[in-house]
């Protein structure tokens, strides 16, 4: 059950998001101290939440800015993020987005094609200036997650693939505006499968060896986010296993002496500490179920609608014996599901419902569909 007091639940209109930041700031550290013991950097991924009292948090416990568009850069630039620590990356970085990070003197741009080389090349001698860059290279390893957010396959558009980097390397030395400082990777998100990131690993090591053996060594590697949640225990598991991850790159990463290792955490930073609340507007009776029809919908929350996800959804009000319930929201979707079968107590008008584990791609997915508002958020201690 969500440890949020009953006057903070009811004193909002509905549906609104309600951020825990005692358990932010505990998922932070304990990221933090992981991490911390190996030396390695971490960039939160703004694209999973981007609101201020969370970007707060990341850069009072010094973590740096992954961004993937120019209003990310902006954010994190005017909340206070030095630009040293701002990486930018993206398959589809527009010149005025480009233009607006090499004014801004960014740490790096994770770079995702020939074509974009040739780009940030000719924007930064237009700009007067150099831009620090790392190749994302398609690793094609398997995530092993849903096939919407696998993104380090041959077959998916991100990153450069291996048997492009020989044109790669012929071609930069004209890139008078580039400087090469790193190797970026990315595979895909909620990956749960540890095993995962040791193929990264080996991986890693393969392509960077393939630079070494032609006098290439960056300064940085850059092996992305992914890390899961546990969407069904968020009470039990409230706090990812960033021990076991960091030390899996540890064991088998091989940087070279004086490399340093980054990462771009966005899920696993921040989604256990967001929960969607939402009132119960109508019971239904239908064929085989009764529905439950709330007041949020998939425009505040579409990743059930989008991946089929699962979020654990628990009644805050009623303490009744349980009953078998769709639990749907209002748009004019079928799509518009949170989930099908949920046990959940005897539920009336009225009732609060919570959907956990919203705290990652759920507020910043949110859309206007059905001119619907947009969702209020509010921050308590858990
Ligand atoms: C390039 C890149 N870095 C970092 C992330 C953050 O991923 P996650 O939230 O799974 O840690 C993503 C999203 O998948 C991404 O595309
Ligand atoms: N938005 C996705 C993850 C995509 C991550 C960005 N590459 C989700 O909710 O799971």
């Amino acid at each position: 059950m969500l440890h949020i007091k009953k006057a903070e639940l009811q004193n909002h209109p509905t549906p609104f998001y309600a951020y825990d930041l005692k358990l932010l700031r505990e998922t932070l550290q304990a990221a933090a101290h992981a991490a911390g013991k190996y030396g390695y950097h971490i960039h939160y991924a703004l694209k999973a939440n981007s609101n201020e009292p969370i970007l707060a948090e990341m850069q009072q416990i010094g973590f740096g800015a992954d961004c993937v568009s120019g209003n990310e850069v902006k954010r994190a630039l005017e909340t206070g993020f030095a630009p040293e620590k701002v990486v930018f990356a993206g398959v589809g970085k527009s010149d005025r987005e480009l233009r607006f990070a090499l004014e801004n003197d960014i740490f790096c741009f994770n770079v995702e094609s020939l074509h974009e080389l040739e780009v940030l090349n000719e924007l930064a001698g237009e700009s007067g200036k150099t831009a620090r860059i790392a190749l994302r290279i398609n690793p094609n390893v398997n995530a092993q997650t849903h096939h919407y957010i696998t993104t380090g396959l041959e077959e998916n558009k991100f990153g450069i693939n291996f048997w492009e980097l020989e044109q790669v390397l012929e071609l930069l030395p004209q890139f008078a505006h580039l400087q090469l400082i790193g190797l970026h990777f990315h595979i895909g998100s909620q990956i749960t499968e540890m095993s995962v990131f040791r193929a990264l690993c080996l991986r890693v090591n393969e392509i960077q060896q393939w630079f070494l053996n032609r006098n290439i060594k960056v300064e940085h590697l850059n092996v992305g986010g992914g890390l899961g949640v546990d969407y069904h225990e968020p009470e039990t598991n409230a706090i990812p296993d960033f021990e076991t991850y960091f030390g899996i790159f540890n064991e088998f990463l091989q940087p070279e002496p004086g490399q340093q290792v980054h990462f771009e955490l966005g899920r696993a930073l921040v989604a256990q500490s967001g929960t969607l609340i939402s009132k119960v507007l109508y019971i239904k009776k239908g064929i085989k179920t009764n529905f439950i029809i709330l007041d949020a919908g998939m425009t505040e929350l579409i990743r059930p609608a989008l991946y089929q996800s699962y979020h654990k959804i628990e009644n805050q009000t009623s303490k009744a014996p349980e009953m078998r319930y769709d639990v749907v929201g209002p748009i004019c979707e079928s799509s518009d599901c949170f989930g099908k079968a949920v046990m959940l107590p005897e539920t009336n008008r009225g009732d609060l419902l919570a959907i956990r584990t919203a705290g990652a791609y759920g507020e910043v997915m949110s859309s206007g569909y059905n001119l619907r508002d947009k969702a209020e958020a509010i921050y308590f201690e858990g």
